[in-house]
């Protein structure tokens, strides 16, 4: 073994191993200090086939952001059909119940091992393409857990201890590989997309028209008192004429929107990656926070103008209003106090200015982050207001399925803590395709064509991290590649 960390953590196996048994069904969980990296530059520094799990937390105010990257699966708890998430915590309940963790004293301060995964916008069945391997709601216990927090950094290896004898020589080998790439992510990384990769690449999806026709429709209902507000989901596939690196498009990305929740759960080829600027619920004890996060403006020379223009527009302040009270009166009951500041504030992203309120609040009692992800999920940012109308109008308009895009993705540990972000600003990427998706938020005096710009710079950095970017900025290659 090269270094330190493989031998230690073998030994550290081997030992808890020997101390006991370990009863049929159990998972040993042992851990030891490695080297602190990025996890996105991790997840993208890994040559190993064993699926991939990232949530690597930007930083805010009051919090050491949390870095997670998962390889392999120690199990897997999933759940499908409405009110599922009670029944995926009860499964992963018993799962804790069964794993045994070892820790040296150089480890106490490790965070624990933690399922990470997501959830679909709709429960559907059975689940349409692409996203067919996404189940309704499916979180990931990985077999190999890199954690990272406040300058220290540690990895975590899970084992059925039934499992121990026939694996001993895929553990070393796996082992082998996941020293590598924290070796080689040490190291910083090219951040630089391929060259020309949308040269003949097909791309199809909502064009222009049918985005501006969408929103057209649903100003209609808002018109007719049907709703107040709904957000129609654009899905655009990009078939490439080389095959695409999901990995290192996690890596451009994580570099280049450091102020975002950079995510990727990987099932079978395809891998859901993104970097969400929106919260969806933390949980960390009895303190719970969330962003309430909608109305948005493009970035430019004139910039101070725009954020001016975003705070005083009365169409953006209600789109945005919408969403606070949502999660203000989702939240309100299940907390002893709630601090909801009385006017948004900006967030700036790289690409776009987003109308943004930080909502912190302390619990009544000890409620698992799902039942808070299941209260909130979908919050109007995502779905629009009243919650079921909004729905079922996107249900019956809405031609492609958006799968687990405007979902929510984040992690949750023994303790039923847990981080989610709204799963926005993503695409489901395999080698052969990428789909990306960009949604916007109408409420009565919304424009059609302004809508449409502001969800083509919702998708900049998906296009830029795949290496497309020459066809978001080109309007020349954009119609030769068939888009308006
Ligand atoms: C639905 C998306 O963004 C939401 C989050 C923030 C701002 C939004 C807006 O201004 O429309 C959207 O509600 C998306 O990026 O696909």
């Amino acid at each position: 073994m090269s270094s330190g960390l493989g031998t230690d953590l073998l030994a550290r196996l081997a030992r808890a191993t020997s101390r006991g048994a370990g009863s049929a069904g159990e998972i040993v969980a042992v851990v030891a200090p490695a080297p602190v990296v990025p996890a996105a530059r991790l997840v993208a520094a890994s040559a190993s086939a064993l699926p991939i799990v990232l949530f690597q937390a930007p930083r805010r105010e009051g919090e050491e952001p949390l870095e997670v990257a998962g390889f392999g699966e120690a199990a897997r708890v999933e759940g499908s059909g409405p009110g599922c998430l009670p029944s995926v915590t009860g499964a992963a309940r018993r799962i804790f119940a069964s794993l045994r963790e070892e820790r040296d004293a150089d480890a106490g301060g490790a965070p624990g091992p933690r399922f990470v995964g997501g959830l679909s916008f709709q429960t559907e069945s059975p689940r349409k393409e692409p996203w067919s391997a996404f189940a309704d709601a499916s979180f990931t216990l990985p077999r190999w857990l890199y954690v990272a927090r406040a300058g220290e950094a540690w990895l975590w290896l899970l084992v059925h201890t039934g499992d121990l004898a026939p694996e001993r020589s895929t553990i070393e080998a796996e082992l082998v590989s996941i020293e590598a790439a924290l070796g080689a992510a040490t190291r910083p990384s090219s951040p630089l997309p391929p060259r020309g990769a949308g040269e003949g690449a097909r791309i199809e999806g909502t064009s222009r028209e049918a985005f501006c026709s969408l929103v057209r429709e649903a100003l209609a209902a808002i018109r007719a008192r049907e709703l107040d507000k709904v957000v129609p989901v654009a899905a655009r596939r990009l078939s490439p004429a080389r095959p695409l690196d999901a990995r290192a498009a996690i890596a451009r990305i994580a570099e280049a929107y450091a102020e975002t929740t950079r995510f990727a759960v990987q099932r079978g080829d395809r891998v859901f990656l993104g970097a969400s600027p929106e919260r969806l619920v933390s949980r960390h004890g009895r303190v719970v926070s969330t962003d309430g996060l909608a109305g948005t403006t493009r970035r430019g020379e004139d910039d101070a103008a725009l954020v001016r223009a975003l705070l005083a527009s009365p169409k953006e302040r209600r789109e945005h209003a919408l969403v606070v009270e949502a999660i203000a009166s989702a939240l309100g009951p299940r907390c002893a106090s709630l601090d909801v500041p009385e006017g948004p504030t900006i967030r700036s992203l790289p690409n776009v200015h987003h109308l943004w309120t930080p909502i912190r609040g302390a619990l009544r009692d000890d409620t698992h982050v799902l039942s808070l992800v299941e209260a909130l999920h979908p919050t109007p940012a995502v779905s629009g207001a009243p919650r079921e109308r909004a729905k079922a109008w996107i249900a019956a308009h809405e031609p492609h399925a958006r799968g687990w895009y405007t979902g929510a993705v984040g992690w949750f540990d023994a303790a039923g803590d847990g981080d989610f972000v709204v799963a926005i600003r993503a695409g489901l990427v395999s080698p052969d395709e990428a789909w990306l998706y960009a949604g916007a938020g109408i409420v009565e005096g919304s424009d059609p064509p302004a809508e449409y710009a502001e969800i083509r710079a919702k998708q900049a950095p998906m296009l830029a991290a795949l290496g497309f970017g020459d066809i978001a900025a080109d309007p020349d290659l954009q119609a030769s590649n068939g888009l308006p």
